[in-house]
């Protein structure tokens, strides 16, 4: 079995991406921007958003990091994004999630400016998605789809199976997959007999949240398996699929950590820089 190095390769994306901010700061003499609001003290957030501000000023994007209380009235979380909306030195805007309770989320990203919705979470990216246009992509599946590309894995013809239709990741993997002319089935919850579904894909992606959820069983010899799964648990971070019990089912599989993780931070860089390449014109 092959082991799709995410970490590896979102090493390489990330010096790519230096090396072209480099180039584009020269040239337009201002660098990238990243606004990143945390609303609360969710610890796995804070973590999430620092390495996020890491990952900008390493490849040279500036990154403001705006750490708002939880108790923040609505109306003073959407001034907060109406402000940066407008700031010309910030191309993207990102508002960690979940937020705390009492907080209206879908408001607020339906009010984060489409072009700098480097989440892609805006009904315009998420429309312009499924309407084949081009539009800023949802970090999580965008990297998956780059992360197959780079190890040679074509899509194209071949059965898909998403476990999970989230809007962040299920919803817009299954769009980004038909793109590329794989035939898509998208399980949840709801569906009979997933097992039976799965065990037909020839490339099965997991996003249910559930640890270790798909098992040897349940997965056809040769496919390939990308885990999107971040469980923490007793026995540290696990995936969505039983990695140890795969090895000899699979022909490739995503590790949990390392493997889809690290892509989601590179295409968030990738996604920034794309939008201040839209906004220098
Ligand atoms: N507006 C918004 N945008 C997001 O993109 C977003 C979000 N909210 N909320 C939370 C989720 C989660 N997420 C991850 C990013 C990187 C890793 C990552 O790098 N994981 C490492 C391990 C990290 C660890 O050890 O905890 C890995 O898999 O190797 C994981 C998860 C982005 N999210």
């Amino acid at each position: 079995m092959q082991i799709i190095d995410g970490k590896k390769t979102a090493a390489i994306i990330r010096q790519e991406l230096k090396d072209q901010v480099a180039v584009l700061t020269a040239r337009h003499g201002r660098a990238p921007g990243l606004a990143v609001i945390l609303v609360g003290g969710d610890p796995a957030s804070q973590v999430y958003v620092r390495n996020k501000e890491r990952a900008c000023e390493d490849v040279g994007i500036i990154s403001k990091g705006f750490r708002l209380p939880e108790d923040i009235p609505q109306a003073q979380l959407e001034d907060t994004i109406m402000f940066l909306n407008s700031d010309p030195a910030i191309d993207g805007l990102l508002l960690q999630l979940p937020l705390p309770k009492g907080l209206d989320s879908q408001r607020c990203l339906d009010l984060i400016s489409p072009s700098k919705d480097v989440d892609g979470f805006h009904p315009v990216n998420m429309g312009r998605l499924a309407l084949g246009l081009p539009c800023l992509r949802s970090c999580t599946p965008a990297g998956i789809m780059t992360l197959m590309e780079r190890h040679g894995i074509d899509v194209s013809g071949k059965k898909a199976v998403v476990i999970g239709r989230s809007n962040i990741v299920g919803k817009p993997l299954a769009l980004m997959l038909l793109q590329k002319n794989a035939t898509v089935t998208v399980c949840h919850s709801r569906t009979r007999n997933i097992a039976a579904e799965v065990c037909s894909a020839d490339i099965v992606l997991a996003a249910v949240g559930i640890p270790k959820f798909v098992t040897r069983d349940m997965v056809k010899p040769g496919a390939v398996v990308i885990d999107v799964g971040i469980n923490r648990t007793e026995l540290g971070l696990v995936g969505d699929c039983d990695f140890e019990g795969l090895q000899d089912v699979a022909s490739a599989m995503t590790p949990v950590p390392g493997g889809v993780g690290p892509m989601t931070i590179a295409q968030l860089l990738v996604n920034t820089v794309e939008a201040y390449v839209e906004h220098m014109g």
